[in-house]
């Protein structure tokens, strides 16, 4: 019988029981070898049914969510709630990467354990994006809308759409509606009282003028700002039914969450900071949602053209990637006096929120 060179040279001749353990650790070598060819992605042919493509939208189904409603509610199915990527190429090879890994290490679909609660045009895209980038974080990029318009399709049919992810990931989604929708706090409650909450708020005037823009960049026919933000123009009386205006009153809806949840477990980013000092902004929240502090100022680059920063990644050379065009719309002008009138309405609102969360915006 021939064995390898080494093994004549060594003079020595196998027994049957060697010869059995060797063939066992041939078979397990060769396994193991598949095996790392298959977490590297090359052995999967089938792309995984949820990916982003290349418009960033997600394609299993989730930008159906949401009837269309009446755009002068502002209930409209918003660009963004399909989701936005900024890294196009990054994204369909990591959920090929994602698909493969995930059955190796057998990860799981997980509820939320973070939501980003709201506020409609506070920059919360920006913020879910920023997160996405974090090792511990899994995020669904478009918006579930799960607990205000898909609530009666249960919890079963929205931790199906949560990505998967290991033991120790952080699970979350961003549905801006969520903070001034009545039912929604018992809601997130019943699903688990432990649910971190985070609130990206704005100055309520540029958040109102800013809503509208959007509104009106789909039905250019809107009435104008002015008109819509009065009752009636000639008493001066605001109209608090008109969302833009109602959305702004943080400080109300406020009282509904606290019946429900401690303070400690909601956090308000600025948006205005988010902007202006991205990275700073990442700590706090990096530190409420008990991650490591990964995302800091080597991932932001302000983009002069577009006015706000944009995304790098640290260890490439490729270029920032910032948010779509829906973001960072130029607004209309606005009467001053009716802008006044609308910074006199939030005043003691404004006061009021900054008392409740210790926190005080630099609105007023
Ligand atoms: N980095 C970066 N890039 C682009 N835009 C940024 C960024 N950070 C915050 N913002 C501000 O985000 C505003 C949109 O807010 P949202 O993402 O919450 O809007 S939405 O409710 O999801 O439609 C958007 O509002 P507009 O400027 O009025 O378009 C931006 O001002």
């Amino acid at each position: 019988m021939e064995y390898s060179p080494i093994i004549s040279s060594l003079n020595v001749v196998p027994s049957p029981h060697v010869k059995n353990k060797l063939f066992v650790f041939c078979i397990m070598l060769s396994l193991w070898v598949y095996m790392i060819y298959c977490c590297v992605g090359y052995c999967s042919t089938v792309p995984s049914l949820r990916y982003v493509n290349r418009h960033g939208k997600d394609v299993d189904g989730v930008e159906s969510l949401g009837a269309s409603r009446d755009l002068l509610n502002n209930n409209e199915n918003d660009l963004d709630s399909r989701g936005e990527e900024w890294d196009e190429p990054r994204s369909e090879a990591k959920a090929l990467d994602d698909n493969a890994l995930s059955s190796f290490f057998n990860e799981t679909k997980k509820l939320p354990q973070a939501i980003i609660i709201g506020v409609k045009k506070g920059g919360t895209r920006a913020l879910l994006e920023f997160l996405r980038l974090h090792p511990d974080v899994r995020a669904v990029g478009a918006e579930p809308h799960f607990f205000d318009r898909n609530y009666d399709k249960g919890l079963e049919w929205y931790r199906d759409l949560m990505p998967k992810s290991l033991e120790g990931h952080l699970t979350m989604e961003k549905t801006p509606s969520y903070y001034v929708t009545k039912d929604i706090p018992s809601r997130i409650y019943n699903m688990s009282k432990d649910t971190k909450l985070i609130v990206v708020v704005r100055d309520p005037v540029t958040r109102a003028i800013s809503d509208y823009t959007q509104t009106r960049s789909k039905k250019p026919d809107i009435p104008s700002f002015e008109s819509l933000t009065f009752k009636n123009i000639s008493s001066g009386q605001i109209d608090t039914s008109w969302s833009a205006v109602q959305i702004g009153m943080y400080a109300k809806h406020l009282e509904r969450w606290l019946k429900y949840f401690p303070m400690e477990q909601l956090l308000f980013v600025s948006g205005e900071r988010l902007i202006s000092d991205p990275a700073g902004e990442m700590v706090r929240v990096q530190d409420f949602l008990r991650l490591k502090r990964v995302i800091d100022e080597k991932y932001f680059h302000f983009n002069p053209a577009k006015g706000f920063p944009c995304l790098k990644r640290p260890e490439s050379n490729s270029k920032p990637h910032c948010l779509g065009k829906t973001k960072g719309r130029t607004h209309p002008n606005i009467d001053p006096d009716v802008v006044q009138k609308l910074r006199n309405f939030y005043k003691p609102f404004n006061m009021k929120f900054y008392e409740m969360t210790g926190h005080h915006f630099g609105w007023d």
